[in-house]
């Protein structure tokens, strides 16, 4: 029997939930699909576009994010954004609610962060990012997004809020991954753009 701790809201199985889930599989479904090569140009175009796009004050911090699965490689942006004077940051996973952000210094070990991610080590500093480079599964085109479901990156965002910054926000994502609407949940926090192989869009 699980500890009352455990146990999860009926909430969790609300229409909601269920869409969130379908459009979520889906468009990892489509993303899973895209092949190697064409992930490695449309990584570089985003790397283009973004560097275009993008200005970062010197010593601004920036998250990214070390890919994983069939994820945006945003490698060649985070060290264009790096050449330009922005200290880097990716995130790890504390527990089961919690990301905190770790510096990334081009040529530092990386570190095994569980859950097949990778990132900086224990004596990395801790940083509050003042730009985010948003992971998603999926997007619409108000800037609403849906994460892997663990809700890592709202509460983040909702944790920096609480601390008085406003980070800006932006989603990473190829085209495959826009959805037609994104169901509307009181803890979502919409993006203000979404960078893709077409782009850079802002909303609003
Ligand atoms: N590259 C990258 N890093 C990231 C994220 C991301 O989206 N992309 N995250 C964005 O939030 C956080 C990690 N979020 C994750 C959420 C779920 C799973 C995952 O694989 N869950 C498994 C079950 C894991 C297990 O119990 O072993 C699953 O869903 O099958 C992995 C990472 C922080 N780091
Ligand atoms: N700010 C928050 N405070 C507390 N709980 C939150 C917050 N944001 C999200 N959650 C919880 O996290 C769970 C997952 O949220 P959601 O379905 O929005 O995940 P997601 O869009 O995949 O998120 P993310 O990309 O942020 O990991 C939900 O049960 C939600 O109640």
């Amino acid at each position: 029997m699980p500890a009352p701790h455990e146990i999860k809201p009926v909430q969790h199985h609300s229409p909601i939930k269920e869409l969130k889930k379908k459009l979520r599989l889906e468009a990892l479904g489509r993303r899973d699909a895209l092949t190697t090569e064409f992930r490695i140009e449309a990584s570089m175009r985003i790397a283009d576009f973004g560097l275009a796009a993008l200005a970062v004050e010197t010593g601004a911090v920036v998250s990214g994010f070390w890919p994983i699965r069939s994820e945006v490689d945003l490698r060649p942006l985070l060290f264009g954004l790096h050449e330009r004077g922005a200290r880097l940051c990716l995130p790890v996973i504390m527990d089961k609610q919690t990301i905190l952000f770790r510096e990334l210094v081009p040529g530092a070990p990386m570190i095994d962060t569980g859950f097949g991610t990778a990132g900086p080590p224990e004596d990395a500093a801790v940083l509050d990012p003042s730009l985010m480079l948003v992971p998603l599964a999926a997007f619409d085109v108000r800037g609403h997004r849906i994460g892997y479901g663990a809700g890592y990156y709202d509460r983040a965002i909702a944790h920096l809020q609480v601390k008085g910054l406003n980070p800006n926000l932006i989603g990473l994502a190829f085209d495959c991954q826009q959805v037609e609407t994104v169901p509307d949940e009181p803890h979502d926090v919409p993006l203000e753009a979404i960078l893709t192989e077409s782009g850079l869009r802002r909303f609003g």
